[in-house]
């Protein structure tokens, strides 16, 4: 009772229907991935409001940009993760960023964000580099094996990369193209981790967890295996400490352990070992399969397009020389068009939780009316109120993009083209694959730098088909592909050789 007469919640428009069980909560799981949430603000607004599960109370779903500037820039502290997102990451990656609220969060990325600065993602350049050629050539081997023309599972391959560039940045380990006995265990815990959340019970944990905490701490064998992680990472990254204690010089890598050690040995940073060892699985964890996963999604759209993948062909064909990092940066343009796109229209997290720590009002940048004719310019809501952020479906939201649905390279060579920036969040390239704000992914430049190098190199030396397979996106701890009708990540695209002058030897 309280609530509905201190809150302005009432007054937010709600879609028809819902179950009585689950509320609208499952709806989004019975399409495609961003279509729910896109047809709710289509006809509800930039503010909609859901009924919770469990006759948990409505829950707040948000697009109006003035709203998400509050939460995730101005109070991202007042917005913290629920409990079951922060126990999971906690599970899977410790006491990590991702993890931290508050001031451990503060003081964790104040000490982290010089380590992902443009320059320093400059030094990762060269691993990047050699991971991407790595799979380029393994990829080359594979098909002149097989008379230079086959049928990939894509993931298989994107997953190895992904996993050997974050391996080397992170804390110079060689993940050796998945065929290291720990790359192959966190192959494995991944692979069980995604299978279980592409099904209907994987979409309901998470809302059951929210209403019933306590079984987060029950020892449910799923639940305890996602330590796996944790656990390799752990024990890998350990070896640079033994490496340190035996002999600090020794510690000379680029890589972003290396630098937090030197970091620490300078006495500019103070953080404790079992914090670094969090932190460096929290960027394996938050960073590879993330990445992988655009990168499929990227690749079927291009095999789906053959004229934007020849478009990108020409581009890289015609630059001539081998990019280097300021090349890529700057001077292909197409290239960063695409990779654009793709992240706008693939963002790895669809949609992300907040809960309200207080009481607070949300300022709106698109007033609504009252049903008694009165108009708010924010509305007063109270503390544990849910908020979902509904990434994907506001980053192509075609009321601001036009065609938000349509994968268009072309809208990023034309500032004419894009919207204006007032009715766009304020996130990388008007878009939320990143969120924005003090949490903003402390990723987003490495990964643009990956996406680029990847996507160049087997663009260039390869030339990507259909397979007529029928693949959807879906969601499954993050966005990932699937054969509609099948198990776990699957991404199959025919692989030919680009012009033979343009293969790789
Ligand atoms: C395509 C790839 C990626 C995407 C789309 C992505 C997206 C995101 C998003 C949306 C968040 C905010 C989540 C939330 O607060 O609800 C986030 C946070 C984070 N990301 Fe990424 N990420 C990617 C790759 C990476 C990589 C490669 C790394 C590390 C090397 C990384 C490290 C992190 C960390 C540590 C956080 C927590 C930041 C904080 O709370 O201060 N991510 N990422």
């Amino acid at each position: 009772l309280n609530n509905r007469y201190t809150s302005d919640i009432r007054y937010i428009s709600r879609p028809d229907g819902g179950h009585w069980l689950w509320g609208h909560e499952l709806e989004p799981f019975s399409r495609l991935p961003g279509e729910t949430y896109a047809k709710w603000l289509e006809n509800h607004g930039s503010l909609v409001r859901i009924s919770g599960a469990f006759g948990h109370d409505d829950i707040l779903v948000v697009a109006d940009t003035g709203v998400l500037a509050h939460i995730l820039t101005k109070r991202p502290y007042a917005y913290p993760k629920s409990s079951m997102f922060r126990s999971f990451f906690l599970r899977i990656s410790g006491r990590g960023l991702v993890w931290a609220e508050g001031e451990d969060h503060r003081r964790m990325r104040s000490t982290l964000n010089p380590v992902f600065s443009a320059s320093e993602v400059r030094n990762m350049y060269e691993d990047v580099k050699l991971c991407s050629d790595r799979m380029t050539l393994l990829l080359t081997k594979y098909l002149n094996n097989n008379g230079g023309d086959a049928a990939i599972q894509v993931p298989e391959w994107t997953t190895k990369v992904a996993l050997d560039i974050i391996g080397r940045v992170g804390f110079g380990h060689d993940f050796d193209f998945g065929k290291s006995a720990e790359a192959k265990q966190i192959s494995t815990a991944w692979t069980k981790m995604l299978k279980l959340n592409m099904s209907r019970n994987g979409a309901m944990a998470p809302i059951v967890l929210r209403n019933f905490p306590i079984i987060d701490s029950l020892p449910i064998s799923a639940l305890k295996s996602q330590g796996t992680i944790n656990r390799i990472i752990t024990g890998l990254a350990e070896k640079l400490f033994v490496k340190e204690t035996l002999d600090p010089e020794s510690i000379k890598g680029r890589d972003l352990l290396s630098t937090l050690l030197r970091e620490n040995r300078s006495g500019r940073t103070a953080i404790s070992k079992e914090e670094l060892l969090d932190q460096i699985s929290t960027f394996v964890t938050a960073g590879h399969e993330t990445t992988a996963a655009t990168l499929n999604l990227i690749l079927l759209t291009l095999a789906q397009n053959p004229d934007i993948q020849d478009k990108m062909r020409r581009e890289l064909v015609d630059f001539g020389t081998e990019p280097t990092y300021d090349d890529f940066l700057a001077k292909l343009p197409y290239l960063d068009a695409v990779v654009k796109e793709g992240l706008r229209m693939f963002p790895a997290g669809p949609s992300t939780e907040r809960i309200a720590a207080e009481d607070d009002a949300l300022p709106l940048r698109k007033p609504i009316q009252t049903p008694d004719g009165r108009t708010l310019t924010s509305i007063r809501i109270k503390r544990g109120q849910v908020i979902i952020i509904p990434t994907m479906s506001i980053n192509r939201d075609n009321a601001v993009w036009g065609d938000g649905w349509t994968f268009r390279p072309e809208r990023w060579l034309s500032p004419d083209q894009l919207p204006a920036h007032g009715e766009t969040t304020q996130g990388w390239s008007q878009t939320l694959t990143f969120l924005q704000g003090p949490r903003m992914c402390i990723g987003f430049r490495l990964v643009i730098l990956e996406l680029k190098v990847v996507l160049s190199s087997l663009i260039k030396t390869f030339v990507l088909h259909d397979t007529g397979a029928e693949v959807e996106p879906v969601i499954a701890v993050n966005l990932q592909a699937r054969i509609v009708g099948e198990e776990g990540v699957r991404l199959p695209l025919r692989f030919t050789f680009a012009e033979p002058e343009l293969r790789v030897q």
